[in-house]
């Protein structure tokens, strides 16, 4: 016990000169942190690490005073982020509008899918397989994980509630029904609404896709938890659009691998991104271990001063 103390003291006194570069430390971590959650993909979490590499590159060669090195790192380093951003723009969107409406935790929020029963995934399908072929324009809001504030819409449509059936979809999306303009929004085994108004992106996919197409980049780009299914009245090609951004063309079987896989439990972003609770254990595993080697082995007794 008498030994603990002079090492609990040297902690606390080394902890207290050294807590802005603690701090420091912990923010940028925190940061790290908060970027690989939302960017969250593996395909795209190299693209951060090499930034972070460039980033850490750039500081040390400054610091070695390799000053043409340094220079030419940090130009690299700003020309990256100005690309990442423009990359990442409906993230970085996302970010700031959560973080203006101090929304913060949301950002933090990542649900599972809810439970989808097969059949309700293969009625889409079937649907969209006709839609397509007869090439009936089709467009379809599918929430994934949590619910959908709807009111990001611009016009929130006939409220239905019926159960999803490949009939009622494609009975919905004739010319010559009331409710054949706009989308339907989909919720679990029920399509709640159609003739739904989506916000337009401001981007465009190419000059073949019209407005159709822009409503289902708009509304994914805003909300991180819908996909949205098109089908083309002009070609009859089905895309899936999530996060604002189009999966085109696919086939109907592929539509159902890509829903399959959707709405299946999210491992992909565990693995990006540990959970805080793992996060806190390894950095605590890891402080208590530096620790040891600091202070354990500096007051370790010298086996030559034994006798
Ligand atoms: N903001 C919107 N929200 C929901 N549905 C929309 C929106 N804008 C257009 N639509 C739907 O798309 C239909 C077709 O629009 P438009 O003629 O501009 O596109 P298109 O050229 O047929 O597009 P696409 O090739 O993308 O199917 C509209 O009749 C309407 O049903």
């Amino acid at each position: 016990m008498s030994g603990f103390f002079p090492d609990h003291r040297l902690l606390i006194s080394w902890l207290i000169s050294n807590s802005t570069a603690l701090i420091d430390i912990g923010l940028v971590l925190f940061l790290v942190y908060t970027i690989l959650f939302i960017v969250g993909e593996r395909r795209t979490l190299w693209m951060v690490r090499g930034l972070i590499i460039l980033m850490l590159a750039s500081v040390i060669s400054q610091r070695l005073g390799m000053v043409l090195l340094s220079f030419v790192l940090e130009k690299l380093v700003i020309g990256s982020s100005v690309a990442m951003a423009f990359v990442y723009q409906t993230e970085f969107r996302r970010f700031l509008e959560q973080l203006g409406r101090g929304q913060i935790l949301q950002l933090f929020k990542r649900g599972t899918p809810s439970p989808r029963p097969d059949n309700v995934i293969d009625e889409i399908v079937d649907a969209v397989k006709e839609l397509s072929q007869n090439r009936t324009g089709a467009l379809m809001v599918l929430e994934t994980v949590s619910s959908v504030d709807t009111r990001v819409f611009i016009n929130q449509g006939v409220s239905l509630n019926g159960e999803v059936s490949k009939e009622l979809i494609q009975t919905i999306f004739q010319p010559k029904t009331l409710l054949h303009d706009g989308a339907v929004f989909i919720r679990g085994a029920r399509i709640i609404s159609a003739g739904v108004i989506l916000p337009l992106s401001d981007r465009t996919a190419s000059r073949q896709l019209g407005t159709r197409h822009r409503a289902a980049m708009g509304i994914t780009e805003r909300l991180d938890n819908c996909l949205c299914i098109i089908v083309s009245e002009e070609t009859g090609s089905i895309s899936l659009a999530e996060r604002g951004l189009l999966n085109r063309p696919l086939t109907s079987s592929k539509l159902k691998e890509l829903l399959d896989e959707r709405f299946s439990p999210a491992v992909e972003r565990e693995t990006v991104t540990p959970s805080l609770g793992r996060l806190g254990r390894t950095i605590g595993i890891q402080g208590h271990n530096l620790y040891k080697l600091f202070f354990r082995t500096s007051s370790a007794p010298n086996p030559k001063n034994k006798k």
